[in-house]
């Protein structure tokens, strides 16, 4: 199994969703920024690197949320409370970013395997 890491970006209790544009089924649906744990790679040291890649900014890991998700037969999904050390969160592969309040969390259309893990970000509400 393959491991694959989003980071749940935290400011002013909001979270910071991203729109994917790929592949078909996934696109205009929304995941937290992430991607594939490479060998020899932390899951901290790539989610670090995935989101300076797509997000052109600098994140620390708080805490990783409790549970692990399968994503198909191969790849598994941890999600990772983190905070902006530098840098505006600024998409260069999703086609938008949104923060998101506690009362908007649950009104955006999140990919299956994320949705598990937004009960433990503890935005408030
Ligand atoms: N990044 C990310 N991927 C997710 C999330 N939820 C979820 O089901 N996925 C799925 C979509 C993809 O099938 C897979 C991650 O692929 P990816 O394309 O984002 O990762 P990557 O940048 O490392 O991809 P690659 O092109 O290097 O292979 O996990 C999520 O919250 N973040």
């Amino acid at each position: 199994m393959r491991s694959v890491v989003g980071a749940a970006i935290v400011r002013d209790g909001q979270v910071l969703a991203a729109r994917r544009t790929f592949p078909a089924q996934a696109a205009g649906r929304w995941e937290f920024p992430g991607g594939k744990v490479e060998p020899g790679e932390s899951p901290e040291q790539a989610l670090v690197r995935e989101v300076a890649e797509e997000l052109g900014c600098v994140v620390a890991v708080r805490r990783w949320l409790p549970g692990q998700v399968a994503i198909g037969e191969r790849h598994v999904l941890t999600v990772a409370v983190a905070e902006l050390v530098t840098g505006e969160p600024t998409p260069t592969e999703h086609d938008a970013v949104r923060w998101l309040g506690p009362t908007e969390l649950g009104s955006v259309d999140w990919l299956e395997p994320d949705r598990p893990f937004l009960e433990h970000l503890g935005l408030g509400e």
